[in-house]
């Protein structure tokens, strides 16, 4: 038997969850025995009719925070709500002000004795208001954003571009790594949506997995085939990971630093060439730079790729000038391949895939953000974002 599943859905108050559990519950949940735990801060779960009627055993705990005072007997808590419903998957709702890294703690500590797996843990943000709660409720509101599998952007329907836009950047200020989901929920299918939160990955990961140009040599290697690029000569810590496949640990030294930067590709890469004290970084970057920049040079300064999420809308015939642009000169570099998938000012979704004098146009389904990243060699990144608009 396949074990229950357990996805959090977390998102401070108002952001929307309950709309997107809604969502899931029709697209996504049909056909599985679903319970929510819901852990209302303050009131008593009012989102408990309609969802009832959508046949799902509501739990609520409303005698405290999950993440405060419910570790002790929450693993029995679990195990009851099993062996009662035998739930296909739980999700929990936790109160909109509670963290998310100790929620997923809380989980991660009753897997072995309740059987459960930790399948996903999202976060609702409202579009909106996203930049005032960041500046007003710190840590209640960050930590949500930060420990999130995957992001989903609420109220992008109704707000305008440029907020949502700066929103996430925002979000990917404290976020390096998660997928965030800009489509508004209503556009997407749950099931698709459930992958997301699922199986975040990103363009830039899927792109290099697909066709990994070895920095080394230049070719692309089957996979498995592919030799590490492990650089690293002396112990340390990091767990990052570009997205571009690649293992950037070139450091030659010790280093010991906390860097907690955002990539973007905005430059700020830590360029120290001297002591430096462990970091435990964590970051994502699809810029496929080395970040780690000492004065020696290696493989992956050469090929390098660029990426951008983006809210923004295209049409074919601009984008088709632009993709042009790319490989008419060598203006943004030497550009080896691009692709992404944008949403288009008509209302559907253009999908792309370039290599030098061969650009395929086609409409996809739509996306959960407007992605699209570039490959290549000394690629001009001022130039490309100029060119993209973005
Ligand atoms: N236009 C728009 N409205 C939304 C969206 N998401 C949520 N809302 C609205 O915002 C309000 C709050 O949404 P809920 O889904 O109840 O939010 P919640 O996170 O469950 O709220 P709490 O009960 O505080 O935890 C509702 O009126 C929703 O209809 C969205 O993407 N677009």
């Amino acid at each position: 038997m396949e074990k229950t599943k357990i996805d959090i859905i977390s998102g401070f108050l108002g952001a929307g969850k309950t709309t997107l559990i809604k969502k899931l519950l029709k697209d996504a949940f049909q056909g599985e025995q679903v319970v929510l735990i819901e852990n209302e801060f303050g009131e008593i779960g009012i989102d408990g009719g309609f969802l009832k009627e959508a046949g799902i055993q509501i739990r609520e705990m409303n005698s405290g925070c999950i993440c405060c005072s419910l570790v002790g007997d929450f693993g029995a808590s679990l195990k009851e709500v099993i062996s009662k419903y035998h739930p296909d998957r739980i999700l929990i709702e936790p109160s909109g002000v509670g963290k998310l890294s100790d929620v997923i703690k809380a989980v991660q500590g009753v897997e072995e004795e309740t059987g459960l797996v930790l399948n996903s843990y999202t976060t609702v943000v409202d579009a909106k208001k996203c930049k005032m709660y960041m500046r007003n409720f710190g840590e209640f509101f960050n930590n949500q954003v930060e420990y999130a599998g995957a992001i989903i952007m609420s109220r992008t329907d109704i707000v305008d571009e440029a907020k949502a836009q700066a929103s996430l950047e925002l979000l990917r200020e404290i976020n390096a790594k998660a997928a965030i989901i800009t489509t508004p929920i209503e556009k997407l299918d749950g099931k698709k949506l459930l992958d997301v939160m699922e199986h975040p990955v990103s363009l830039a990961q899927e792109l290099m997995e697909e066709e990994e140009v070895c920095p080394e040599c230049g070719h692309v290697h089957e996979h498995g085939e592919h030799h590490h690029h492990d650089h690293e000569e002396h112990e340390h810590h990091h767990d990052h990971e570009c997205g571009c496949g690649h293992d950037h640990d070139h450091e030659e030294h010790e280093h010991h630093h906390d860097h907690d930067h955002e990539c973007g590709c905005g430059h700020d890469h830590d360029h120290e060439e001297h002591e430096h004290h462990h970091h435990d970084h964590d970051h994502e970057c699809g810029c496929g730079h080395d970040h780690h920049d000492h004065h020696h040079h290696h493989a992956d300064e050469v090929f390098t790729s660029w990426g951008r999420e983006t809210i923004r809308k295209f049409t074919r015939e601009n984008l088709e000038k632009m993709l042009e642009a790319l490989s008419a000169s060598d203006e943004y570099g030497i550009i080896l391949r691009a692709k992404g998938m944008l949403p288009a000012e008509d209302g559907t979704w253009i999908y792309f895939d370039m290599v030098p004098e061969e650009t395929e146009i086609r409409e996809g389904a739509p996306e959960y953000t407007g992605r699209l990243c570039v490959i290549g060699s000394k690629l001009k990144e001022d130039k490309l974002a100029e060119l993209f608009g973005l």
